[in-house]
């Protein structure tokens, strides 16, 4: 296990942010409390008929808000402290973005690369299955998602498994991330880039903050960083560079590279994909001496997306970067972030910046619970109104549409649409409220989530009184 104990750092940073509230401690206490902690050892069969016993998680922090919410992951680093800790950050990550469920984390301790396809869809199955019996599953209780390792077509395999056992009318909604097909939504896969995107995004437009850090105002022309090139690193490394950043390092598990002039990130994929993931060996930049080296060049903003515990007290006063992008979950120790604050840089917390999965996951459930697609009763008579609009003006003004205006004049909200819509509104929303929070206490950004997260969730639990 890493020496730093995740857990003690995410209530480091609430115990921080809880100074500033009103609230008091006996319920500080309970709202850092995880309600239930899950640990089951089941055993599965391998394709070659030999039986192993599997690890697996699932921490319902905070019940304040039903279902609770939060992925699942499979790596061989899961372990009951690690999940209690991802699952605490869900409760303050959901209160953050106004998303109403409470925290919860899951995991699967194996390396799901060294499993075949059949064997992951066993392991997958008989971990539902368990968490079925314990009532750790279903759309009115905890619902998962995806997290580091696994996907759409892990969450397919859940949903599958969840409706065999029960003939519950909601059980499209026991878990979401789901492929469309089979009752997930447009723009989930890419979705916490894609906030993560939104919410760097809302930083760099601020001139008064980017004056502060020195750096202009916007994001086109800024140079990052990213650290993993996953699902999240590489749809925050797509959507920044569609916006006019430069990348110009990136680190994975085998190795970093640099390159000031730029790294084309589609060759880099395909690259990777050829290299079984890794990038060690790719010619059009310079490796750098270690796998965490690049996180130490001169940047503007620095995107760790990997894993918890990156930037340490020991690299920390080496890292050059202006803006911290929290993209991945706890990628910032305690120590850490009081080491880049001194030096005056912005980090944007993770509990913030990466809640685009789960504010798409909870449009995702929405659509489950309402069994109708978004934008399916409205798409259509919103562009016949546009269409009438359209010809009146055409009809006063003298000036004839072309077909390619009317299709973007005349646009409905289709799903994916809406989605990005809701999406955006999310992330801009809450990065102004915890702004405001932080001008207001003279804090950092992460007290300043923290501060709003706490005093949402204690706001449920003044109204709702403790039960008996
Ligand atoms: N998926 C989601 O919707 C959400 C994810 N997050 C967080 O984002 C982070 C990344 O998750 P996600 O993108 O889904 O996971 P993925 O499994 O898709 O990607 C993780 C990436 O990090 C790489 N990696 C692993 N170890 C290291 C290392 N030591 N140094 C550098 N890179 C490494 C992986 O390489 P390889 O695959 O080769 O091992 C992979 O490219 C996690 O902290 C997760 O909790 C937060 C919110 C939502
Ligand atoms: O989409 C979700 O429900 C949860 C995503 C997640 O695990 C996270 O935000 O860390």
């Amino acid at each position: 296990m890493s020496e730093y104990k995740f857990y003690d750092q995410v209530n480091k940073a609430f115990d921080r942010a809880a100074a500033y509230t009103k609230i008091e401690q006996g319920l500080l206490s309970q709202m850092k409390a995880c309600n239930d902690v899950l640990h089951i050892q089941f055993p599965v069969e391998m394709d070659d008929g030999s039986i192993k016993v599997i690890d697996g998680y699932r921490v319902e922090h905070s019940h304040h808000k039903m279902p609770t919410k939060g992925g699942i992951r499979y790596s061989t680093m899961v372990n009951e402290d690690e999940t209690m800790a991802l699952a605490a950050l869900m409760t303050y990550k959901c209160a953050v973005v106004d998303v109403p469920f409470g925290g919860a984390k899951g995991g699967i301790k194996i390396d799901p690369k060294k499993y075949s396809v059949t064997e992951l869809e066993r392991i997958t199955r008989r971990y539902t299955f368990e968490l079925y019996k314990k009532s750790f599953i279903g759309p009115g209780n905890d619902v998962p998602a995806p997290d580091m390792g696994s996907g759409a077509r892990e969450m397919g395999w859940i949903f599958d498994t969840y409706r065999q056992l029960s003939n519950d009318i909601n059980a499209e909604g026991c878990v979401t991330g789901k492929p469309v097909g089979q009752g997930g939504i447009r723009g989930r896969t890419e979705a916490t880039g894609r906030g993560v995107y939104f919410g760097i995004k809302e930083a760099c437009d601020s001139k008064e903050d980017m004056k502060e850090l020195g750096l202009e105002k916007g994001i086109e022309g800024k140079t990052f960083i990213v650290q993993g090139l996953g699902n999240v690193g590489y749809h925050t490394a797509m959507y920044m560079i569609e916006a006019g950043a430069k990348m110009i390092g990136v680190a994975e598990f085998d190795g970093s590279i640099y390159n000031d002039r730029g790294i084309d990130l589609e060759d880099l994929m395909a690259y990777k994909k050829e290299n079984n993931g890794g990038i060690s060996g790719y010619d059009k930049a310079s490796a750098m001496k270690s796998n965490n080296a690049v996180l130490e060049e001169e940047c503007d903003i620095l995107i760790p997306a990997a894993l918890e515990n990156q930037l340490t007290e020991m690299n920390a006063p080496k890292i050059k970067a202006k803006i911290i992008g929290e993209a991945a979950n706890g990628p910032t120790t305690d120590k850490a972030h009081e080491i880049i604050k001194e030096r005056g840089a912005l980090i944007i917390p993770d509990n913030y910046l990466n809640a685009g999965g789960v504010t798409v996951s909870y449009f995702e459930w929405l659509k489950n619970i309402q069994h109708v697609r978004f934008g399916r009763m409205g798409k259509r008579f919103e562009e016949n109104s546009y269409k009438k609009i359209l010809s009146v003006i055409e009809t006063i003004s003298d000036r004839k549409f072309t077909e390619d205006e009317l299709a973007v004049l005349a646009q409905g909200g289709g799903e994916r649409e809406l989605v990005d819509s809701g999406l955006e509104e999310t992330m801009v929303n809450a990065y102004n409220e915890i702004n405001e929070l932080r001008k207001q206490h003279n804090v950092d950004l992460r007290t300043a989530a923290f501060i709003s997260a706490i005093n949402k969730v204690g706001f449920m639990y003044k109204g709702m009184g403790i039960f008996p």
